[in-house]
């Protein structure tokens, strides 16, 4: 099939001249092309340019392109949303009210909600439960205009539960639109019967799980919660290293409530990102852009939990690639609107209106390893393209707290349109 995406008043190419993840002034050059078309063959990009000169280079493609007309609108690649704990059982909203009544949410985890909470709800779940529950949160990213999702593990502690969230995951990549990609986290909490011998937890997920995630082929990273009070930056480099070991590619929850040195460590295991970083630190930072680890920032979970918000701006400028993310979750990001995210990049973390989308798109690809197959519009991409109904692109941050998608056309195939989603 061919679409032809006819005459928008911009398209946001995110040409990937660097090959690579962006940093510096790099994550400025969007490259747009003004009053330009993209034309679609299949499930991959022929060209982005001119009409006009599209006729002339690609004339039968052309004659039985189907048109989707763009005028008005602004045309970029589907968002990337790289940190998500999207399969999980039930809801907190109980805990938002005792936070909003000055509860901090490492007290409610330690007083067994949080994480726990959500465990306990998707041990009682059933695997049909959980693909129906997660079938509707991917439409609802994909209204959005994302595209491709990574899906976390970690609300189940325990073998049997964590391989129920990954298979749910492994099954949505197989039946839904959008592109799921997985990572293990069963390292997100210790749970409550291992208090006082953590480390038999830790010898779990290293003996027990890692091996079985890697010979099921359940995941590609292994990801761990390096904090106070979860697990230390010692047993993280354990689990991460086992990880390794096996081929999953480290990626680590890193510095988000207290200092911990999680963006040290990172760096030094080789990770492919560090997400939150909302209290890294100045030699963290360093060693991060030494290393060319990805930032993954969450501006969601420092707005919700009303904490600092990540030091982005410090970080795109000392050399750090950075992508954002809207780390959907039940308890310190319950949302699915990454456009928001963007918005909040820019109020509070000092992102620059190009930045942002460099950041939910190509560098957001990149930190999933998927950057030579999305996050920018160019020939032999994927053909995830969305439609937005803004005059042009400072206007997706400008008017905040909406969604403006109102096409989504995902590996080559329309799945929104006019906001509507379409039959699967
Ligand atoms: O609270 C949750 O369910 C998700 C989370 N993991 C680490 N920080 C937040
Ligand atoms: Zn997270």
């Amino acid at each position: 099939m061919t679409i032809l995406i006819k005459n928008a008043n911009e398209v946001i190419t995110l040409k990937d001249h660097v090959q690579g993840p962006r940093t510096k002034e790099q994550m400025r050059d969007i490259a747009i092309v003004e009053n330009g078309s993209v034309l679609i063959e299949d499930n991959r990009i022929v060209a982005v340019g001119a009409f006009e000169q599209l006729v002339v280079d690609f004339p039968d493609f052309i004659k039985n392109a189907e048109l989707v007309d763009a005028a008005g609108k602004v045309v970029m690649p589907g968002l990337v949303d790289c940190h998500t704990h999207l399969v999980h059982g039930g809801t907190r909203e109980q805990e938002f009210n005792m936070r909003l009544n000055g509860s901090t949410y490492m007290e409610i985890m330690n007083a067994g909600g949080g994480i726990h909470a959500t465990t306990k709800r998707t041990r009682e779940t059933s695997f049909e439960q959980l693909y129906k529950k997660t079938m509707q949160h991917l439409d609802v990213f994909l209204k959005h205009g994302v595209t491709t999702v990574e899906a976390k593990s970690g609300y189940g502690l325990d073998w049997e539960t964590e391989k129920k969230q990954l298979e749910v995951a492994k099954k949505l990549q197989e039946t839904h639109s959008v592109d799921v990609v997985s990572t293990f986290m069963g390292a997100h909490a210790v749970p409550r019967d291992y208090k006082g011998h953590e480390d038999d937890f830790v010898e779990l997920v290293i003996q027990e799980m890692l091996p079985k995630v890697a010979e099921l082929e359940l995941a590609e990273f292994n990801d761990v919660f390096c904090e106070k009070g979860v697990f230390t930056p010692e047993q993280s480099r354990r689990i991460l290293e086992a990880g390794k070991a096996r081929g999953l590619t480290p990626k680590i929850h890193a510095d988000e409530i207290e200092p911990y040195k999680g963006a040290e460590l990172a760096a030094e295991v080789g990770a492919i990102s560090a997400e939150h970083l909302l209290v890294a630190s100045d030699e963290g930072i360093q060693q991060m852009a030494e290393a060319g680890t990805i930032a993954v920032l969450l501006p969601g979970t420092a707005f919700f939990l009303r904490a600092p918000f990540a030091r982005g701006r410090l970080m795109i400028d000392e050399g750090v690639p950075v992508a954002i993310s809207t780390d959907f979750n039940p308890g310190s990001s319950p949302t699915m609107s990454l456009p928001f995210i963007m918005n909040l990049a820019c109020m509070h973390m000092g992102m620059t209106l190009e930045e942002v989308l460099t950041a939910t798109t190509i560098n957001a690809a990149y930190a999933i390893n998927r950057g030579a197959q999305i996050g920018s519009l160019e020939a032999d991409k994927q053909a995830d393209v969305i439609l937005l109904d803004v005059a042009n692109y400072k206007q997706l941050q400008y008017f905040y707290g909406m969604n403006h998608t109102n096409t989504v056309i995902k590996n080559g195939r329309i799945v929104v349109q006019n906001g509507i989603l379409l039959e699967q």
